[in-house]
């Protein structure tokens, strides 16, 4: 099979990196590239590490240019894909990284985005329970936000096995590639260098609702959650504190068990063995996440440490292993579990 995909955003950092792993998929060619201030520019401009794709020229971004495809990749800003998904036939499968059709509840959309509420479509991230059946066959994928994918990621399990209560508190640190490449005040360089700052506190940040939708739909009831992003000197990379009081009787081996039994068949999430923890560097690029989980038994809590890279599983990879199931591909194709080192 043959897919032929086009990329929406492709200037961006998200449409860059879906690039750099279609570039390498089996089955896919890679058609249309459309970008905004930048269309009529050669990708080699922007995106001087695509070397096999430099001198593609990127195209206004527009439904009629996006048509014909089997695949259109949405690396849009917020808002920005709900129209083009309109004119777009269900024939073409639609993959949106943007936040417009992750949120099932109208309210949660309205109190944290400037936009009308579009609707939801089967979410992008595969370990969750029932995801891969919502995936398949479908035709619109939304591509979760990355800090949602790391948090959910590592607490999902506990929640699944009923083991943690439901009130959930997170810490987690982002590269700065998590804000996109357009310019702004607190991502200049000399801002960001040496420094961790928190942002979005106090529930304020736009994820924690995503959040929350995941976690209680695997606890099977409300939870709620304290979610403090923070900034950190560092291009990719989640690292996310995830911890949770652990209900009456849990023990470190139950605990354990129950990552161990959830996530023994992922091929994307890898619980450490006990002892070593998770680091940003480690998943450089790669599609995995790596988590590691105790019971920290003198505050009687979960704690649940993940790292992803936030432009990989956190955004493309996870993209392109949830197009994968869609099409009925093998979910592992043209995604690397191996990172970069140093
Ligand atoms: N960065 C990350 O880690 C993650 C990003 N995402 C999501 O992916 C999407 C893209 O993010 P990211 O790549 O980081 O952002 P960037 O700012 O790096 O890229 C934005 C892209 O959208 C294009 N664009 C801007 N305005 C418009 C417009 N009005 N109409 C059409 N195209 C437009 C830009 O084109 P041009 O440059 O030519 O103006 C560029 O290609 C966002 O929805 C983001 O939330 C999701 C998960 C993680
Ligand atoms: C460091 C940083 O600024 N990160 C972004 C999250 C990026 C992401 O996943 O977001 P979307 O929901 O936009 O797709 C933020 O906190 O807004």
């Amino acid at each position: 099979m043959t897919v032929r995909a086009a990329v929406a955003g492709a200037s961006g950092y998200a449409g860059g990196e879906i690039l750099r792993l279609l570039a390498s998929h089996p089955e896919v060619e890679i058609g249309v590239l459309t970008g905004n201030s930048n269309a009529g520019q050669q990708l080699g401009a922007l995106q001087p590490h695509l070397t096999p794709l430099a001198e593609r020229v990127l195209e206004p971004t527009s439904a009629d240019r996006l048509r014909g495809h089997d695949v259109v990749f949405l690396a849009l800003p917020h808002g920005q894909s709900a129209a083009v998904a309109e004119e777009l036939g269900t024939e073409v499968l639609l993959v949106d990284c943007g936040a417009d059709f992750r949120l099932t509840d109208a309210a949660d959309w309205e109190r944290f985005y400037d936009t009308p509420y579009a609707g939801h479509w089967p979410y992008g991230l595969p370990e969750l329970p029932g995801a891969r059946s919502s995936l398949a066959g479908t035709r619109r994928i939304a591509v979760p936000g990355c800090y949602p994918t790391a948090v959910s990621l590592a607490l999902f399990p506990a929640y699944a096995a009923g083991l943690a209560e439901s009130d959930a508190v997170v810490v987690a640190a982002s590269g700065s590639s998590g804000a996109g490449k357009s310019p702004k005040p607190h991502l200049l360089g000399s801002e960001v260098m040496g420094a961790m700052s928190p942002y979005g506190v106090g529930g304020a940040h736009r994820h924690t609702p995503e959040i929350i939708q995941n976690l209680s739909a695997a606890a099977g009831e409300r939870v709620t959650v304290s979610f403090t992003p923070t900034l950190a000197p560092m291009p990719r990379g989640i690292l996310a504190t995830c911890t949770a009081r652990a209900r009456p009787g849990v023990t470190p081996e139950a605990l354990r068990a129950a990552y161990e039994k959830t996530l023994c068949d992922e091929p994307f999430v890898r619980l450490l063995p006990e002892g070593r923890w998770p680091s940003t560097a480690t998943v450089y690029g790669s599609n995995t996440a790596l988590l590691q989980v105790t019971l920290d038994e003198a505050a009687g809590r979960i704690v649940v440490v993940s790292a992803i890279d936030n432009l990989t599983k956190g955004t493309a990879g996870g993209a392109v292993q949830s197009m994968n199931i869609a099409l009925g591909l093998p979910e592992e194709l043209g995604l690397s579990t191996i990172g970069v080192a140093p």
